[in-house]
């Protein structure tokens, strides 16, 4: 799968742009500010329906335009796939799929499977579990879409129940009367074991399936100096991971848990509170790991998701951005080794000697609004 052409409106710091990319490599250069992350991030955008950078959808669209277009040509297994998202912060993204409107945004995922690694992936290591939770599910919809609606569900659930607990809390602490009926929750619990369970054994597979691809990313990357292990961390007995057995227990968790979510006004029980452990040997990598340890577990996670993708026979778009600046030499060539086969590799660089010679492919020049093709 690769890239063809990308075409921007109003999207970051591009009022218009557009360039033809192939596959094979392509490193794009510029100064600091100029917008080389703002190109992956369309690109990570189209494939995820999320930035690797904002939470919200307002900063994409560039200061002063009312909404951004990201267009992209997609070729996979010889067949060219127009995608087309309009993004209208606090609306929701209108999609297009080879120029046909699609129902929902989401209806698109799937169209281009990319793996980003950027700076902001400390996170992963350093960062709250919602980071770790993030990567898992992103990863989850690339191998199977359906996921995203999964996940829609779910986060809806506890969108409303999370309502309902804190409208009956609020009316509880102001000694009001009306708003306090809790009748409804048992639906609710239901609804929410019925979503969670499916999210949980899909994630349950997946960090299954996905633990020895970290391991042996990490041994590449950090040349053997410790051993890279995950585990999923659920607030509830999973058991043999299986659907019903998940339900039930997540059914049995928010019984035993009921007083304190009233008392507090949240769920405090699902997937939504789970997390993914990292560790290296006997330690936790949050907390302990260097820093650049925790950046190595960072790009091993990264790689690890790329090779799993590739193992489902799924060849994703691989993108690296401001990467080889933070590693030393040596480190460098082993990366560029793991990562010069991919069908389509973008690297972002400010500094062009950076980037390992084995690396050098098709080469673009960033400057403020325009790219153009350099070689
Ligand atoms: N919504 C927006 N409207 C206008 N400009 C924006 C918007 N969002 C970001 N920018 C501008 O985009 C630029 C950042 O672009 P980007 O992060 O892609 O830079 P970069 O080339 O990757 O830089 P570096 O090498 O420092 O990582 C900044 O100048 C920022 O002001």
């Amino acid at each position: 799968m690769y890239v063809q052409r990308l075409e921007l409106v109003d999207f970051r710091s591009y009022e218009a742009v557009a360039v033809d990319l192939s596959a094979g490599t392509s490193v794009l250069v510029g100064p600091n500010g100029v917008g080389k992350t703002n190109l992956l991030e369309a690109l990570g955008y189209v494939a995820t329906l999320d930035s690797h950078r904002v939470a919200t959808d307002a900063p994409l669209v560039r200061a002063g335009a009312a909404a951004a277009v990201i267009r992209c040509l997609v070729v996979h297994d010889g067949r060219e796939l127009l995608v087309e998202l309009e993004i209208v912060p606090g609306k929701a993204n209108r999609a297009r799929l080879g120029r046909s409107p699609v129902r929902r945004a989401r209806d698109v995922l799937g169209a281009l499977r990319m793996v980003l690694f950027a700076p902001e992936d400390l996170e992963l290591v350093r960062g709250d579990p919602a980071f770790r939770r993030g990567y898992l599910d992103d990863l989850l919809v690339a191998r199977q879409p359906r996921y995203a609606g999964v996940r829609a569900d779910y986060d809806r659930v506890v969108k409303q129940r999370n309502a309902l607990l804190r409208t009956a809390y609020l009316s509880r602490k102001t000694g009001g009367t009306r708003g306090g009926d809790l009748s409804t929750l048992d639906v609710w619990d239901t609804h929410l074991a019925r979503h969670g369970a499916e999210l949980l054994a899909g994630r349950l597979d997946l960090v299954n399936a996905l633990g020895p691809f970290v391991a042996k990313a990490y041994d590449a990357v950090a040349a053997g100096r410790g051993a890279a292990g995950i585990a999923y961390r659920s607030g509830v007995e999973v058991g043999a991971g299986d659907r019903a057995t998940l339900e039930q227990a997540l059914l049995e968790a928010l019984a035993a848990g009921r007083s304190s979510e009233v008392d507090r006004g949240v769920t405090l029980t699902g997937p939504h509170r789970d997390d993914l452990t990292l560790t290296l040997g006997t330690l936790p990598a949050k907390g302990y790991a260097s820093h650049g340890e925790s950046w190595s577990y960072a790009l091993a996670l990264r790689l690890a998701a790329y090779d799993l993708l590739r193992a489902d026979g799924i060849e994703p778009v691989l993108a690296l951005d401001d990467v080889f600046a933070e590693l030393d030499a040596g480190r460098r060539e082993r990366l560029a080794e793991l990562v010069g086969g991919a069908s389509q590799l973008l690297v972002t660089c400010a500094v062009p000697d950076d980037v390992p010679a084995a690396l050098r492919g098709a080469r673009y020049e960033v400057s403020e609004g325009t790219i153009r093709r350099a070689d």
